[in-house]
This record gives C-alpha cells, sequence and structure tokens, in this order.
C-alpha cells in the first residue's frame, strides 16, 4: 500500500518496527520511479512532526494488541481533527473501543477493511469504511483515488456505516470467503478424484469462470491461474519443474495460529446473531480439522487408515462436472446469503446505519469474494433498490434468488449423494445442501426435538395448527410426559444417613 500510496503521487512516512523492511520498501519505491516519496521514521514523535495536518496515519497491523499498542504509542503527538485509517483486518469491538478513547481527544478512527491480497494492495484493493462521518467525507477522495476501480471505472470503495461497520463487513466478506473457498477446494478434491491432472482441472476452472452462474468469479479465476504453474526447482521426488499444487500440503492453519481472526469471528458473530450460516460455520471446522494435520495422521493409524476418497468413475463426465459447477455456485451463492443475512441483523442490533448500495460496489471488484454473476444477477436489484431496509434483507426472501436455487438444488443433492456413497471430502457442500433444505423446510424433525426438551426440561412447545406460532417465541404448552417420582420411587429406597 505504501508504494500504492506514493505512485499516486504521495509522500509517505513509513514506520514499521523492522528499519530494514523499511529500507527494503524505500529501494522498492526508488527502483520503481517514487524518488523521494517514502521515508522512514523509526521514532512516533518525528513521524508526527513530519505530517501534514490534519495528519492521516494508515495502520496495517496484524489484529488486537499491536494495534492498542502503536496507538498509545502515537496518542500523544497526534492533535485535534487527525485521522487513523485503521486497514487491518481487526475486530469491530476493538475498532468501536479505540474510536471511543479516541472521540475524547477529538481524533477521528477510521476503522476500513482492505481486501484482494497483497497484490491488490499494490494495485488498488476494495476497501470498506466505517466510522466517523467527518472522517470518512475528507478521507474519501484519497480512498476512491487508490481503490481498485470497477468494469466501469468505479472505485469499489464506499462509506459503509458507523462505528466498526467497516471492519464488520470486511470481517462477514472473509466469512464468505471462507465459504466460498471451501466449496471450490471440494469440487477441485473431487475432480482430482475423477482421475483430471492439474492442468485440465485448470481448464475446467477457467470455462467456469468464463460463463454461467460461476462467471468472473476471482477464486475461480486464480483458481485456473494456479493450477497450471510449475516451480523451478525440483520436487521432492526429484522431478523437474514440477506443478506447484501438486507439492502444497492439506493444511490450513490461520485460525489456529491467531495470525487471522476474522474467520473465527464470523461464525462466533453468526451464533451471538442467531443466524444460521451452515455453509460458513462447516468451512470454518474444515479449515480448523485441516490445521491439525499431525492429529489427523494419528487418527487415521488408530482408525486403520480411516476413510478416504474412492476414486470416481463416472459415466458421463461432461454432465457430472457441470453438475458440479452448479453444487459450486449454490454454495457459494449460501455463502452470500447467509453473509448478508449476519450483516443485517448486526445493522439492526448496532444501528450502523448500514448503506447497502456501497457493500455492492466495494464487493464488485478488487476484493476476493468477486464474483460477476452474483453481483449483477443477484445483488444489484436487491442492494440497489430505493426501497431497501435492513430489516428486509434477506437474500432468501427473493425470487430472483429462489429460482437459482431451484435451479441448482437436484445437481447438488446428485453431487452430495456422490460424495457420501464414495466417501468424497465435501463439507460445504453437504452442508449447503441441509441448509437449503432446512431454511426452506416447514415439517422438520425439530418438533421430536422440541417434544423431548418438554419431556425433561418443561421448555414448552407451541401445537400444529395454533396461530401465532411462526417467531422465535417460548412455546405456550407443557405436557406431563411422565409424572414426576421421588428418589425412593425412582431407586428403591431412601439413601442411608
Ligand atoms: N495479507 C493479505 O492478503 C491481507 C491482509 N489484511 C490485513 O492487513 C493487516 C496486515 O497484513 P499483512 O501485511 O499480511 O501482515 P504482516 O504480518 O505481513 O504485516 C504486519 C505488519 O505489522 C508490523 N508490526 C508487527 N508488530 C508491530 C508493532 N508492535 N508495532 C508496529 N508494527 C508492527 C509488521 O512489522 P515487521 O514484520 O516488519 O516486524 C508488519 O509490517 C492484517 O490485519 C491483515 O489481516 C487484509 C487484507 C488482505
Ligand atoms: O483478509 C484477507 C482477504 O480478504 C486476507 O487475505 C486474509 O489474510 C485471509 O486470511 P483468512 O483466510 O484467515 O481470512
Amino acid at each position: 500500500m505504501t508504494l500504492l500510496f506514493a505512485e499516486d503521487g504521495l509522500i509517505v512516512n513509513l514506520s514499521d518496527p523492522e528499519e530494514k523492511t523499511m529500507d527494503r520498501l524505500i529501494e522498492k519505491a526508488e527502483k520503481q520511479g517514487y524518488h523521494g516519496r517514502v521515508k522512514k521514521f523509526t521514532d512516533y514523535k518525528q513521524l508526527c512532526k513530519a505530517l501534514s495536518k490534519p495528519r492521516l496515519l494508515v495502520f496495517s497491523l496484524p489484529h488486537g494488541g499491536v494495534g492498542d499498542k502503536v496507538l498509545e504509542g502515537l496518542m500523544p503527538n497526534l492533535e485535534k481533527g487527525d485521522i487513523i485509517l485503521d486497514c487491518g483486518n481487526e475486530h469491530f469491538a476493538n475498532t468501536e473501543r479505540r474510536q471511543a478513547k479516541c472521540r475524547g481527544t477529538n481524533i477521528r478512527y477510521i476503522g476500513c477493511g482492505v481486501s484482494g491480497g497483497y497484490q491488490a494492495a499494490r494495485a488498488g484493493p476494495s476497501m470498506c469504511p466505517g466510522g466517523d462521518e467527518s472522517a470518512l467525507r475528507d478521507v474519501m477522495p484519497l480512498l476512491e483515488k487508490v481503490a481498485a476501480k470497477d468494469k466501469d471505472g468505479k472505485p469499489c470503495v464506499g462509506i459503509i456505516g458507523k462505528g466498526g461497520a467497516g471492519h464488520y463487513v470486511k470481517m462477514v466478506h472473509n466469512g464468505i470467503e471462507h465459504g466460498m473457498m471451501s466449496a471450490i477446494c471440494e469440487a477441485w478434491g473431487i475432480l482430482v478424484k475423477m482421475g483430471l491432472g492439474y492442468e485440465e482441472i485448470g481448464n475446467i476452472l477457467k470455462k467456469w469462470d468464463s460463463n454461467g452462474e460461476l462467471k468472473g468469479t476471482f477464486l475461480i479465476t486464480i483458481g485456473a491461474d494456479l493450477s497450471h504453474k510449475h516451480d523451478d526447482k525440483q520436487d521432492i521426488k526429484g522431478n523437474e519443474h514440477p506443478l506447484v499444487i501438486s507439492e502444497v500440503l492439506d493444511k490450513v492453519v490461520q485460525d489456529v495460529t491467531g495470525e487471522e481472526g476474522t474467520g473465527v469471528w464470523s461464525n462466533q458473530e453468526a451464533i451471538e446473531h442467531h443466524v444460521p450460516a451452515f455453509t460458513l460455520n462447516v468451512a470454518h471446522a474444515f479449515r480448523l480439522a485441516s490445521a491439525y494435520r499431525g492429529d489427523r495422521i494419528k487418527a487415521n493409524e488408530v482408525t486403520d487408515g480411516g476413510f478416504p476418497p474412492q476414486q470416481l468413475n463416472i459415466h458421463d463426465k461432461d454432465s457430472f462436472i457441470e453438475d458440479l459447477r452448479k453444487a459450486t455456485y449454490a454454495a457459494c451463492l449460501a455463502s452470500y446469503i447467509q453473509g448478508m443475512h449476519l450483516i443485517s441483523r448486526a445493522d439492526q442490533a448496532h444501528k450502523w446505519d448500514i448503506n447497502y448500495g456501497n457493500i455492492w460496489k466495494i464487493w464488485r471488484a478488487g476484493c476476493i469474494i468477486k464474483a460477476d454473476y452474483i453481483s449483477d444477477e443477484i445483488l444489484a436489484p436487491i442492494l440497489l433498490s430505493s426501497s431497501l431496509k435492513a430489516e428486509n434483507i434477506h437474500l432468501l426472501f427473493q425470487k430472483r434468488v429462489a429460482t437459482d436455487i431451484r435451479n441448482a438444488y437436484p445437481a447438488l443433492r446428485r453431487i452430495v449423494s456422490k460424495v457420501v456413497e464414495t466417501d468424497q471430502v465435501a463439507p460445504a457442500l453437504s452442508a449447503t445442501l441441509e441448509y437449503y433444505k432446512i431454511v426452506t423446510g416447514t415439517d422438520l424433525p425439530t418438533a421430536f426435538y422440541e417434544a423431548e426438551l418438554d419431556y425433561f426440561g418443561s421448555h414448552m412447545f407451541d401445537k400444529k395448527g395454533e396461530k401465532g406460532t411462526n417467531g422465535p417465541l417460548e412455546g405456550k404448552f407443557h405436557f406431563e410426559w411422565k409424572p414426576v417420582r421421588t428418589q425412593s420411587q425412582t431407586y428403591g429406597s431412601a439413601p442411608s444417613q
């Protein structure tokens, strides 16, 4: 981002604990022609003195304590009107705590999620700012300049809402990202078990990316690209120029190492706000299980080899692959439905006054969940509608979304049955099938669950056919399923003293 700001004509005063990191960056800036635009500072006082007023300080830090420490170090050197633009993946509650702390000295703290990875950070990321309205208005011209641009040349940035809304929406972006990544890697695993080569799979992904419901999906675009990349070194077996993907080990660890937090937080938030986020929850559990590779190896030994996916012998490969494409889309769509559901619930609870049209803008390009078809066909008509209200945003209730679910559902079911039959690994695809069944179902086995709850806990239930039983309200009936018995009636005799 330093180089991006320098490219756009800004003078960047840099501060990093590693002087070598700053030196390397300055060298890069010089090589790229931004002569004298990047300067290093090892001392906050000098750094703040050198900045023009009102000062703009951009954070790109690990979440949690580091941000607190940096803020504490900076605050004595800041003045009324200065702005902090926190571009890390910070927890929204930390953002709001810091906003409250800064308010006392009239320093303005913006929580601004940034997406697109390190390549987008250099070329222009998608940016998701929230917080103080005056500060946001002050920084918007700069953000519009540096942000990614969509296919119409519009910047992928917009004011999201009050308080921690920007960081919250970015957190949910990552939750959706995890649901989509899970579905896509599961589809990849199934294609591998069909006996297709990595590069053949890359070609299939390229087709998915060019047409239909997965058209212009960033994670499919990069999936197609990475499938063809060769290493210039030998692999462990001595093969020359192996495909890099053939060497990658099967573990995703950043939730466990604590390096990133968004996956954990978005699922905690879904539970906190009572949002059934099947695809996101299961995608997260899949990542967690994958992280502990050592445990998996041990359990594999204990279970005499575990339950490895069988080779798939598919007669009509083309129609199976088409089913797989639709199933993958169904899970990507479910991830969006669940993520948007969560945002609207949190928006109502926190009164953030979220601008949903701006979420559409921010997710249109430059970010990891960019998906052209979903953006153009699903989100635009809903999120850009002038009559939109937070309490009405549930994509699942939209006819346009329902049509796509109906179209994809049979393919999803066929894929999941094959998955079950042959032990393929497809947690997000399977959970998505359950999600669609359950959230559209009106005769669930939870009737029996409810009866058991009332049997042992007198938790009450409602009766079929009664009026006003649709909401999450406690039931009005209790049935005495079994009379309460004394200890001696239960165990024969009272215990001796
Ligand atoms: N990587 C990505 O694709 C994306 C990352 N993000 C978010 O952006 C933020 C930065 O990510 P990323 O660049 O990948 O992370 P890194 O860990 O690579 O960078 C973090 C930076 O913070 C510095 N730092 C660490 N501790 C301190 C401290 N006590 N005081 C001052 N600076 C400190 C590090 O310095 P040094 O290492 O030199 O000691 C480093 O320059 C994170 O919040 C991340 O979640 C958001 C979107 C995409
Ligand atoms: O925020 C991001 C993308 O949007 C970052 O790339 C982040 O590092 C991804 O990590 P995680 O999978 O843990 O969210």
